[in-house]
């Protein structure tokens, strides 16, 4: 008896397998007859559950499996490549750096006023080369980003923005989108 939330399937590839041995009928060949249905996520795996289906899936409430965010960057001198599009060499201290992001975020109450987008915003001074796309760095998982980058973006809520978040790069003010 298959515990619940579980359907027993045939493999495709016993399937075609199958036909392939029954026209050749001497050929036999050991191949894995069935797999096992997720009925809620339609997840399937090869070996024989022993507990019921997880209706949620694979992620166990450790939050989402990918996230997409824009980003606003700001380098300074100790940034591991310190030149982007806007200034080829960028000496501005740590300190600078951090005062800077903060003005843009005092900048970012002028996004609550409406009077700018996060993506204006970001198109205008952010130091990556995602600042074509208004900052969009595009949906990604874990384990793509620098840690504190993706610790951070991986707390936020859709629509919320992040506190400003140092890595190797420089400092980020975050907005996760999706
Ligand atoms: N989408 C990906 N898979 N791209 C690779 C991410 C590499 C990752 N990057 C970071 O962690 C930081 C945080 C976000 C941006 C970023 C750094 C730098 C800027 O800093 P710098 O490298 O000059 O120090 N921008 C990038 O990487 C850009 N390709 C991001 C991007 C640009 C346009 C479209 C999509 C993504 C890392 N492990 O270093």
């Amino acid at each position: 008896e298959l515990p619940a939330g579980w359907e027993k399937r045939l493999s495709r590839s016993t399937v075609s397998a199958l036909i392939f041995t029954f026209l050749k009928i001497h050929d036999v060949i050991l191949i894995r007859q069935h797999y096992y249905l997720n009925v809620y996520t339609k997840e399937s795996q090869w070996d024989r559950p022993d507990k019921p289906a997880d209706p949620s899936g694979n992620n166990k409430g450790d939050g989402p499996e990918e996230v997409q965010c824009s980003h606003l960057l700001v380098k300074h001198s100790g940034s591991r490549r310190p030149s982007s599009w806007r200034e080829e060499n960028i000496t501005r201290s740590k300190e600078e750096a951090l005062e800077l992001i903060k003005c843009r975020t005092s900048i970012i109450l002028l996004i609550v006023s409406g009077k700018a987008t996060f993506a204006d915003l970001a198109s205008k001074y952010s130091d990556c080369s995602s600042a074509k796309r208004g900052g969009d760095l595009g949906p990604f998982s874990r384990g793509t980003m620098q840690k504190p980058f993706e610790q951070a973006a991986f707390a936020l809520k859709v629509g919320e923005l992040s506190s400003p978040v140092h890595t190797d790069s420089g400092i980020h003010i975050i907005q996760r989108t999706a």
